[in-house]
């Protein structure tokens, strides 16, 4: 069968779903552009990126919630039936593609019973039983025998999702890990060919996302139902999927296995750009010890800025995502991705210092040192530094006219400074609050875009943050006592 005659079975691949092209504007926006990517059957594919990078828009693409503004969505059924989904509406989508789907906020019928809610989900099919006739819902012709049908379908979901124990509690009962299992249950009871699931992992704890992961595994192996996965948690992703997909602003910048895919300089380089803690779960999940043991680490606290060691010393485009032996500078601006695609040029020069064998985020996080445990919350600075910035550098506004030692400031006391960012602030000399509140607009700059923060240093007011707790550490510490620590570190963007 072929919803558009243009559209031939030959094409038939093993491919379930395959985006040609596809973009997306919302006014100015470019939410998707020109995307393309396949997934194939009975496989679980991970569309993954940072916040904003176009996902939810694919799926709403996919599932005819959003009508895209070019491309094409090429969708092969189990027959080697077509379709176009871009030119179906929702419901056809549903019906006749069998391509189902859940949100990112569960939506239950939380006043039905578990069992109800995956009883409803299979309406469609009693009511053609019934031959939509009162004679049919009386118990003449199929409708008897399937509805004995859906009840023992709906049981064996109820079995699969572990929720035989509550199948007659209102679904708004169940915890939330629960209800993420129903609805995953309910869209199977559908009997999709493709299931498209917004976030299922959001807001589980472990246990939960085990028991999450487990049944996913079970719908790949034993339905024929294929997976696109739209997900954060990485454990997730890692454990499960066959194929990740990465977006970056609407675009693709990796398309592999799990393996290739963790690995990629692009990839890692996006994550670079969100919050610590989203960059330390990733690191997490893809096992990188070394990383992670620098990152507890801490800076080390005989470790005062050297004698070129000022970020504001240096260029203003400095190094963030490398290969091998490669050093790549970024201009304020590019995107994450672009600045890693730089990587490739970088390979043509020679390099400006030998860099380790790791990705770019092992490079990134090297801190200047990595000796010494986490220090406690750093006492106020021994001394001022010396308070007349030298000329400044191009682009530079201002810098440390010299360096000094004394005890690093703990800049997780900043509000948007985690354990990546600073490590990458000591590589670059910055230790103390006051070195970040004598910041001018040029050093905002260069250190958003040496840390690919666009915009968030003002949005977070560093400045202020580093002012304040600089003031309160020069009282402590004319008390005797510790800087106090700040609220908490980090946030989302
Ligand atoms: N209906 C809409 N109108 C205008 N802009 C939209 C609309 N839907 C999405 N966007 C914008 O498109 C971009 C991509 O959003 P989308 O929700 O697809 O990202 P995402 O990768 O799913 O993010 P998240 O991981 O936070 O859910 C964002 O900048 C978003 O603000």
């Amino acid at each position: 069968m072929t919803s558009n005659p243009a559209v031939t079975t030959s094409a038939m691949t093993e491919n379930i779903l395959q985006l040609e092209h596809l973009s997306m504007k919302f006014g100015g926006l470019i939410a998707i552009g020109d995307l393309s990517f396949a997934a194939r059957r009975g496989e679980i594919t991970a569309l993954i990126g940072p916040n904003g990078a176009g996902k939810t828009t694919v799926f709403n693409c996919i599932t005819g919630f959003y009508k895209p503004t070019e491309g094409m969505i090429r969708f092969t059924g189990r027959q080697g039936n077509e379709f176009l989904l871009e030119r179906m509406p929702d419901f056809q989508i549903t019906a006749k593609a069998k391509v189902a789907r859940t949100f990112q906020n569960i939506r239950l019928f939380s006043g039905m019973t578990v069992l109800e809610n995956l009883l409803v989900a299979q309406h469609n099919k009693l009511m053609k039983a019934s031959g939509y006739t009162i004679m049919g819902l009386l118990g003449i012709g199929g409708y008897r025998h399937a509805s004995a049908e859906s009840i023992e379908f709906a049981k064996m979901w109820l079995e699969k999702a572990d929720l035989t124990d509550r199948a007659d509690d209102p679904a708004g009962d169940l915890p939330y890990g629960a209800q993420r299992r129903l609805e995953i249950a309910r869209a199977m009871c559908t009997e999709p060919e493709l299931l498209c699931l917004d976030e299922p992992a959001a807001g589980l704890n472990p246990r939960e996302s085990l028991a999450l992961n487990t049944l996913l595994m079970d719908i790949k192996s034993n339905t024929g139902t294929s997976i696109l996965l739209i997900e954060h948690d990485m454990s997730v992703v890692m454990q499960i999927s066959d194929h990740v997909v990465v977006l970056e602003y609407g675009r693709k910048i990796a398309d592999g296995n799990p393996e290739s895919v963790k690995t990629d300089p692009r990839v890692i380089a996006a994550y670079l750009g969100v919050d610590d803690e989203e960059v330390e779960t990733v690191l997490t999940e893809v096992g990188d010890d070394e990383v992670l043991e620098q990152l507890d680490a801490g800076p080390d606290p005989e470790q005062g800025p050297e004698a070129s060691a000022s970020m504001l010393a240096g260029p203003v485009s400095e190094t963030v995502g490398h290969r091998d032996d490669e050093r790549v500078t970024v201009s304020k601006g590019a995107s994450k991705a672009e600045q890693a695609d730089a990587a490739a040029k970088a390979s043509a020069r020679p390099a400006r210092k030998t860099a380790p064998k790791s990705p770019p985020a092992k490079t990134a996080a090297k801190p200047a040192a990595t000796a010494g445990a986490k220090p406690a919350k750093s006492p106020a600075p021994a001394a001022k530094p010396a308070a007349k910035p030298a000329a400044p550098a191009k682009g530079i506004s201002n810098r440390l006219a010299a360096p000094r030692g004394g005890k690093p400031d703990d800049l997780l006391a900043i509000k948007g400074i985690g354990p990546v960012n600073q490590k990458k602030l000591n590589e670059h000399g910055i230790f103390h609050f006051d070195q970040i509140a004598a910041w001018k607009k040029a050093d905002i700059e260069a250190a958003e875009a040496y840390l690919a923060f666009d915009g968030r240093i003002a949005r977070e007011d560093w400045i202020g943050q580093a002012k304040a707790l600089d003031k309160a550490a020069g009282k402590a510490a004319a008390k005797g006592k510790a800087a106090p620590a700040a609220g908490k570190r980090g946030g989302r963007k």
